[in-house]
């Protein structure tokens, strides 16, 4: 079983006393609408620490209850999705934007291309352009799609909301010119602290080493703050705990050029018990674009949590107010069974990536598979059905008068030739849409053998799944 935890949960722990202190006092001077953002967000466990550290004890909420604030996040698409793991540094930009601060989320067209060595032991393969340019429409996409799902379903306060931009970084650096770059920004930072930040360290230690291309990174992630300083006043930057070097890279560059003081925030690294960041484990991401993880995976993905980190993944991953978290968790302890909080965990995180619609999709699939309802086979889609289904084969038959049950497994090369096949029926290995069908020659009936939408779901033995589209002319 894997059981996760927030890895630097346990940081925040070792250095409780002085963190909550800092975020407390944020609570105590003033009791406006943005107040106690900042100890809420800690509370909930989203936020793990601030730089500068002593930040969070008083200019930091100052800051905040000043009025409304420009927060970012950047995010480099060397993949065409997110996975799960950014979903806590989205969930982090929405508190703000909710609490109405403006958002920005920064894709990295540029950084892509660097690859950034924060957290990784070995390079990351080169990413063309053209790949990375293609990432970003549909991650862009994801973005949208999931601040509108979070505008529409969960922004119930009467607050107006702040605004959200998306950016993409190459567009400040498309026509820069390499030489004024490096002679205007290099200037800005230390060799000493460059190299002194553990991303760089760890790496020099290791046998791949660090290339000069990596090695840049932090100017850039700086450069970008900067930018985003200058044009929008933002002074607040979001990243990964492994991002932190990035983050006082950024904030010596910004203190150099103008001596404006800014903030890093981070947001934990969920990780589970083996180390792997969340959503990774055996290889198999989590992701947060349909055609690559189905809201039916990815409800799934948080039913199957190990009851002990479902009341932390309900603080973290929905916008559920904290009294309502301790109520569903009383709940599930009176009966762990029910899985009351699992499934609210499932539906709210499903709700905010996939919208309404992709929840309803979700419980769909989890009743046409795992409670044989002919009735949720019959409301789906083929897309759903090819989304549940993601291994069985798709086949669109002509529907003949008189095609019979043997008929439609031989089409689909379901079952053997000859006697074998037609014995395997009889032993009451076949199954259709649910229901054990064991006469061969059993004419394909519509309403029971074909659904209303033109389906027959074949089951051979336990799991070998075939979809069957009947065309009729
Ligand atoms: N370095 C960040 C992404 C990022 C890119 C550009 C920025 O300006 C900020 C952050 C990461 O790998 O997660």
């Amino acid at each position: 079983m894997v059981a996760s935890m927030v890895r630097c949960g346990r940081r925040v722990l070792l250095r409780g006393t002085a963190v909550s202190l800092l975020w407390r006092s944020e609570l105590h001077s003033s009791a406006s609408a943005r107040s106690g953002l900042l100890l809420g967000l800690h509370t909930r466990g989203v936020l793990s620490g601030s730089f500068p550290e002593d930040a969070a004890q008083d200019r930091l909420p100052s800051l905040l209850l000043s009025g409304a604030q420009t927060v970012y996040c950047g995010f480099d698409p060397t993949a065409d999705s997110l996975h799960v793991g950014n979903l806590l540094a989205l969930i982090g930009l929405l508190h703000f934007r909710s609490a109405g601060h403006h958002v920005i989320a920064v894709l990295g067209g540029a950084t892509a291309q660097i690859g950034d060595p924060s957290g990784r032991t070995g390079e990351r393969e080169r990413v063309s352009a053209d790949t990375v340019e293609k990432n970003t429409v549909s991650i862009r996409d994801s973005i949208h799609r999931i601040f509108t799902n979070h505008e529409m379903h969960f922004h119930h306060s009467s607050r107006s909301l702040g605004t959200m931009t998306v950016l993409n970084n190459l567009s400040w650096y498309r026509n820069r010119d390499v030489v004024g770059f490096l002679s205007e920004a290099g200037r800005h930072l230390r060799m000493g602290t460059m190299l002194s930040r553990h991303s760089v360290q760890s790496r020099l230690k290791s046998a791949e080493g660090l290339s000069l291309t990596e090695f840049t990174y932090q100017l850039f992630q700086a450069y970008d703050f900067h930018h985003l300083n200058q044009v929008y006043g933002c002074r607040i930057q979001l990243g990964g705990t492994d991002q932190l070097g990035n983050l006082m890279s950024g904030h010596d560059f910004i203190h150099k050029v103008s001596g404006e003081e800014v903030y890093g925030l981070t947001i934990p690294l969920v990780t589970s018990s083996v180390g792997d960041k969340l959503g990774k484990t055996a290889g198999n991401a989590v992701w947060l674009n349909r055609d690559r993880t189905s809201p039916f995976e990815l409800y799934q993905f948080f039913l199957r949590q190990p009851d002990s980190v479902v009341e932390l993944y309900l603080k973290l991953f929905t916008f559920l107010p904290l009294a309502e978290v301790e109520r569903l968790m009383e709940q599930q302890r009176e009966d762990p069974s029910k899985r009351v909080a699992h499934k609210r965990l499932a539906a709210e995180a499903t709700k905010l990536v996939h919208g309404k619609e992709g929840l309803a999709s979700a419980k769909r699939c989890t009743n046409a598979l795992f409670h044989s309802s002919v009735q949720a086979l019959e409301e789906m889609s083929d897309e759903e059905l090819q989304e549940l289904f993601i291994e069985a084969p798709f086949h669109e038959l002509l529907l003949e008068p008189g095609t019979t049950v043997i008929d439609a497994c031989r089409m689909v090369n379901a079952i053997p030739e000859g006697r074998r096949g037609y014995q395997m029926v009889s032993d009451g290995a076949v199954w259709i849409n649910h229901k054990q069908e064991e006469n061969p020659e059993q004419v394909m009936i519509p309403k029971l053998h074909i659904l209303s939408n033109g389906l027959s779901l074949l089951r051979v033995g336990k799991k070998n799944f075939y979809i069957i589209k009947w065309l009729s002319l």
